[in-house]
């Protein structure tokens, strides 16, 4: 799904590289946190992942996709592939919960039946049929992103990323939001969580760590 051949990043006016000749392969359907301390790059090769950024050198091929030399008029097909998953997730504060994850889909075309069908789907999913009338800004902040969530699951994409998804969560809140990511709610998609928090890294067992230290990659057992 994911493939990294020697992969650097610099920016302009930066003494040192943001990343340093990264190797990384993720198959279809794997879950792997990318963790490092703040500055290590885990921002940087998320972005490198859907498009926003290039790499200075090296290959990044996304779902068969070589990124290094996708025309930008191509992207916007490749990030229909693509859920995004921020701290900052920007609903609409005055719209209704099921409103909010309807958008997703309606700005991808999909019609208004199937629209009511999968939005009833995943908010059950993620916890929320209840609230599907509540007006988003009078959510707590873990029903917020559990919100965010459901409008990226919603045009059940391929790759999930996830940047720093548990930032403004408490520990059990942000179990809770984990919990979905690994579980089958994603629908088999493969989902890169980045976070430099080492506590989060103890809520969900078993997955794949990659570390990113000062630009360089390594694999922890
Ligand atoms: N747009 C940019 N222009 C210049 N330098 C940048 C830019 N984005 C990131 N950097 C630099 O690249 C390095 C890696 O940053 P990045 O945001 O990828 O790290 P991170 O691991 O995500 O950090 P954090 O956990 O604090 O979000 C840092 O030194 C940062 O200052």
């Amino acid at each position: 799904m994911i493939r990294l051949e020697q992969v650097s990043k610099s920016y302009p006016h930066r003494p040192k590289p943001a990343l340093q000749r990264i190797d990384l392969r993720v198959e279809p359907g794997e879950f792997v946190y990318l963790t490092g301390p703040s500055g290590a790059g885990k921002t940087t090769l998320l972005r490198l992942l859907y498009g926003a950024e290039l790499p200075s050198q090296g290959r990044v091929v996304v779902g068969g996709t070589d990124l290094s030399r996708l025309a930008p008029r191509h992207l916007p097909l490749l990030r229909r592939r693509l859920g995004l998953v921020f701290q900052d997730f920007r609903l609409l504060p005055r719209r209704s919960v099921f409103d909010n994850v309807a958008l997703s889909l309606e700005v991808a075309g999909v019609g208004r039946r199937e629209v009511q069908r999968r939005v009833s789907e995943v908010l059950e999913q993620v916890n929320l049929a209840s609230l599907a009338q509540a007006l988003a800004d009078t959510l707590s902040g873990g029903e917020q992103q559990r919100v965010a969530l459901a409008r990226t699951l919603a045009p059940r994409p391929d790759l999930i990323l996830a940047d720093e998804p548990t930032g403004n969560l408490d520990p059990d809140t942000a179990l809770g939001m984990l919990r979905l990511l690994v579980g089958d709610c994603v629908g088999g998609a493969t989902v890169l969580v980045a976070t430099h928090d080492p506590a989060l890294l103890e809520l969900v067992r078993g997955v794949r760590v990659v570390n990113l230290e000062c630009g360089r990659l390594e694999e922890c057992a």
